[in-house]
């Protein structure tokens, strides 16, 4: 890491300013002088490749500021700078007597690249200034408001997920077991990720960051489908949320839409122990029973229909299930990531790509592309009504129609 740290700030600012005049001799060597095109590759690259240096040097170094901002958010920066614009020696002063301020500098000029930082020289001045961004105020943690955030940053980039990437083309080439029984986080840590690094007496720390991780992007998640649908058009329905644990779900649309109560159908040992609540009908059944799930005319379900959960043949015998449950015009709403169709990836959709590949690391089935979800629908006669995107790449709205 450091060797390409030093690489890519010394190398990659002299290979980027000669840049230019290297491509006019290279066009020159190709186009008029025949062979010369050759030597011209030989002595630096082709033309093409010299080209993408700087967005080559830019991806192989993303990682850079995640490791900066992991290393801000550790040292609780984004508290200690506040509200406030300080000086170098004050942050330094705030962090403690051995503070190396060079370091301190370097890493607050990289989270100034990536806007989470803002720098600026007082006028008369010439000690430089530091003050957050309202990017970088996201990741301040005292006061317990913002926990989420600064928790993802804790929880993707500490040493045992960092590490499992590192096994990933041994993990490609095999080296998991047999369909990959083992994942590149039990490659790297010796064990799976949820029993074995993240337990409350061997790793509480790690363990607490994960959590805060889980709960804030659970309670995102709530908001993002009670606001992605407009709920008080199913106030003369009956509404099932499948596989909905305790409720919470049931009890944010049932609220958001002003529904008298909302059905919420779990298993019956998950049933005994919900809290009651006073807009949520709990009702113990089993998806795989059809008489069990109520006549209803709205059917939700979030991440139950994940392939971690079931195989193919499950999924579309649930759906079928879901089907006969439904009234004639029955809307079936699916929470789940939606990955892009192949030859469909762009700048816009790509997120959930991301996120899948953390499910990778950690031994999840993939996510289900858009046309996936679409094939399923249709073996299970439902038509795609809506393909909704949320602020969050794991939680789409996938609206299903019956035909
Ligand atoms: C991954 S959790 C999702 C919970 C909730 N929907 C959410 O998004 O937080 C899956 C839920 O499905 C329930 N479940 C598992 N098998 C089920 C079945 N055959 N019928 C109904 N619910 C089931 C589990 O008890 C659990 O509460």
């Amino acid at each position: 890491f450091h060797h390409e740290r030093l690489w890519s700030e010394r190398n990659a600012r002299i290979l980027v300013e000669r840049r230019p005049r290297r491509f006019h001799k290279q066009v020159k060597g190709i186009y008029n002088e025949g062979n010369g095109a050759t030597s011209a590759r030989n002595a630096g690259g082709s033309m093409d490749t010299d080209m993408f240096l700087p967005i080559v040097l830019k991806l192989a170094s993303q990682h850079f500021a995640s490791q900066a901002l992991y290393a801000a958010v550790r040292l609780q920066l984004p508290d200690i700078i506040g509200e406030k614009q300080l000086s170098l020696d004050e942050i330094a002063g705030r962090l403690g007597d051995k503070t190396n301020k060079d370091a301190l500098r370097r890493t607050l000029r990289l989270l100034t690249a990536v806007q989470v930082v803002e720098e600026m020289v007082l006028p008369g001045s010439k000690e430089e200034q530091f003050s957050l961004t309202s990017l970088g105020k996201c990741f301040q943690r005292a006061s317990g408001a913002n926990i989420g955030m600064a928790s993802c940053i804790l929880h993707w980039m500490e040493q045992p997920l960092w590490n499992a990437w590192l096994e990933l083309p041994q993990y490609i080439m095999g080296e998991g077991g047999p369909c990959g029984t083992n994942s590149p986080f039990a490659m790297a840590n010796g064990g799976i990720s949820s029993d074995f690094w993240y337990n409350e007496r061997d790793q509480p720390e790690s363990l607490s960051h994960a959590n805060d991780f889980v709960r804030y992007i659970h309670n995102q998640e709530v908001a993002a489908v009670v606001n992605g649908l407009d709920w008080t058009v199913f106030r003369k329905n009956v509404v099932v949320d499948i596989g909905g644990h305790f409720g919470i779900l049931a009890a944010a649309i049932a609220e958001k839409g002003d529904l008298p109560d909302v059905i919420c159908l779990d298993l019956p040992n998950v049933i005994s122990k919900a809290p009651k609540r006073s807009n949520v009908n709990l009702v113990a059944g089993d998806v795989f029973d059809a008489a069990t799930i109520p006549s209803c005319d709205v059917i939700v379900m979030k991440h139950f229909l994940d392939k971690c959960m079931w195989n193919d043949e499950e999924t579309i015998q649930i759906l079928k299930n879901c089907h006969g449950a439904l009234s004639q015009a029955g809307t079936l709403v699916i929470a789940e990531a939606v990955l892009p169709s192949y030859g469909d990836v762009s700048d816009e959709n790509a997120l959930p790509i991301y996120m899948d590949a953390l499910y990778l690391l950690v031994g999840r089935e993939g996510q289900r592309t858009q046309a996936e979800w679409e094939i399923l629908a249709y073996q299970t006669s439902f038509e795609v009504k809506d393909m909704k995107k949320t602020h969050l790449p794991s939680c789409s709205l996938i609206v299903l129609q019956k035909v």
